[in-house]
């Protein structure tokens, strides 16, 4: 392909002795005169536009290939680069461009323009321009990739933050042991719930198992696969649950390096557990009502509303209500909590689940602690029945934990377990013998339901034949009530 001359109308020699190079290079090339016509192109830039040498030599290119912007607006030759390194001599380097090819189409373009000198007088400017579409693809997918990985890592450390926490606390399946008449009705009310969208209010002294009741709703739920996201309301001070719940954005505040999501927002289409909900101050209860009301909220630092579709469940082992009235707690969230209530007995009133819990977490126990423990000793049983419990399925759960580690054998043999209650060891003391006798087996009557016979029977725990339980209770004066 033959380059153009390299003269100019008036016959100004341009850029002679670089001719062959210029022809050589894969940069296009265009020399102008003063008025803006071509007087030379290289073949690479033919190749590029389509436009022939013939067809562009002495024309204004301009309006050949730059007669638009990218966007279809027209480009007055005034506004452009070139024409105005042609006015004042002053190069320029352009990189948001396109030029049109002859067929109609057009390519991102890199060019600059030079002014050429001959004698200290400007007679021209020289554009070397190359086709960037690679660049700009490789350019928008790197981006793209970009934006996709931030999004994903992003994602990835809320979730792994989440999770790691979680996994921190749990042993363990969401099985929940016992027969009792009162597990009964609580497992009753799970199902009936489960699959529902109501909030939840799990209320229960601590360690009843009230989180354990959380999972089982979520897991029989339509939402199981999806997470379940916990929070325990206790464990962060006011401003930084707020934080926690809804999330922040990068320099919301001191030591906010990084935006983060809320629980809220993790918790998007799965289940929101509350834990020890009664201890939201009263600006996070006015936030969470909001958030109850309209499902959408903002991150702290925000003004954006992020919508969310939520089932919230909470848990207190205080009586709300009583929170309510004591001005510590909004009544409106109350009522919007309580959508539907479930109380999780305390484990003294459900003694008889004891052997089949013992199972269930000694099960558990032996994985976590590696060890291969088959069960308690008929007497060690005897001593966990008579105990009342306070601290409920944890204390248990820590008792037998302890004894695991102590114990030599494979068979525990827990001693009698005393608790610390200095109104029993006073009264004690002004109490006959008999007096003491008739208290104790009602006691332990008490405990078991006044059921005498079977194996968490009160004849069993007190050693004695059921015949001689019942004549001693007569003895004693001791009668059910009714
Ligand atoms: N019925 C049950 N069957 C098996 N394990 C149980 C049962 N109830 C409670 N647990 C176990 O006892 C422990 C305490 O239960 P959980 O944490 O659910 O109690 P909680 O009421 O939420 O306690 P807190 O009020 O202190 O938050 C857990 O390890 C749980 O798995």
């Amino acid at each position: 392909m033959a380059s153009s001359t390299l003269k100019n109308e008036s016959g100004t020699e341009f850029l002679p002795e670089n001719q062959l190079i210029l022809n050589a290079v894969s940069e296009g090339i265009y020399g102008f005169d003063l008025d803006g016509n071509a007087v030379f192109i290289n073949p690479a830039a033919e190749k590029m536009t389509g436009w022939k040498t013939d067809e562009l030599l002495g024309k204004n290119i301009h309006d050949c290939h730059h007669h638009s912007h990218s966007d279809g607006r027209h480009y007055p030759k005034e506004e452009c680069p070139i024409y105005n390194t042609l006015q004042d001599g002053i190069p320029r380097e352009i990189t948001h461009e396109v030029f049109w090819r002859k067929d109609g189409t057009c390519f991102p373009v890199l060019y600059n323009s030079t002014p050429v000198y001959k004698d200290n007088k400007l007679i021209g400017v020289v554009t070397i321009f190359r086709d960037i579409s690679i660049q700009k693809q490789t350019e928008h997918s790197l981006r793209h990739a970009l934006k996709q990985v931030q999004a994903l890592s992003e994602k990835l450390s809320s979730e792994n933050q989440y999770l790691q926490l979680e996994l921190a606390d749990k042993t363990g399946d969401v099985g929940i042991s016992g027969h009792s008449e009162k597990i009964k009705e609580l497992i009753q009310q799970i199902k009936l719930v489960a699959n529902t969208d109501s909030t939840v209010l799990i209320s229960g002294e601590n360690g009843t198992g009230k989180e354990l009741v959380a999972r089982n709703l979520h897991q029989l739920s339509h939402r199981a696969d999806k997470p379940l996201i916990s929070v325990n309301c206790a464990a962060f001070s006011a401003t930084l649950l707020e934080s926690e719940l809804f999330g922040h954005e990068k320099g919301a505040f001191t030591g906010a390096t990084n935006r983060r999501k809320g629980r809220f927002e993790l918790a998007d289409h799965g289940t929101l557990f509350l834990d020890e909900v009664a201890e939201l101050s009263l600006e996070a209860q006015s936030k969470l009502l909001r958030v109850i009301q309209e499902q959408e909220f903002e991150r702290v630092g925000s003004s954006e509303s992020i919508k969310v579709d939520i089932r919230l469940m909470t848990a207190s082992h205080h009586d709300l209500l009583k929170r309510v009235q004591q001005g510590l707690f909004r009544m409106d969230l109350y009522y919007r909590l309580n959508v539907f209530p479930i109380m999780v007995p305390a484990l003294r009133d459900r003694l008889e689940d004891i052997p089949e819990l013992v199972n269930h977490l000694i099960h558990d126990l032996n994985r976590k602690l590696g060890k291969k423990i088959k069960g308690v000793s008929k007497k060690g049983l005897q001593h966990l029945m008579l105990h009342n419990w306070p601290g409920n399925v944890r204390e248990l759960q820590n008792v037998l934990e302890r004894e695991i580690i102590l114990s030599q054998g494979d068979v525990l043999q827990i001693a009698p377990i005393t608790t610390i209650n200095t109104n029993n060891a006073l009264q004690a003391s002004s109490l006959t013998l008999a007096q003491m006798e008739k208290q104790y087996v009602t006691q332990v009557l008490q405990q078991v339901n006044w059921r005498i016979s079977g194996n968490t029977g009160a004849a069993t725990l007190l050693d004695l034949a059921p015949s001689t339980l019942r004549s001693r209770m007569k003895k004693l004066g001791i009668t059910r009530p009714n």
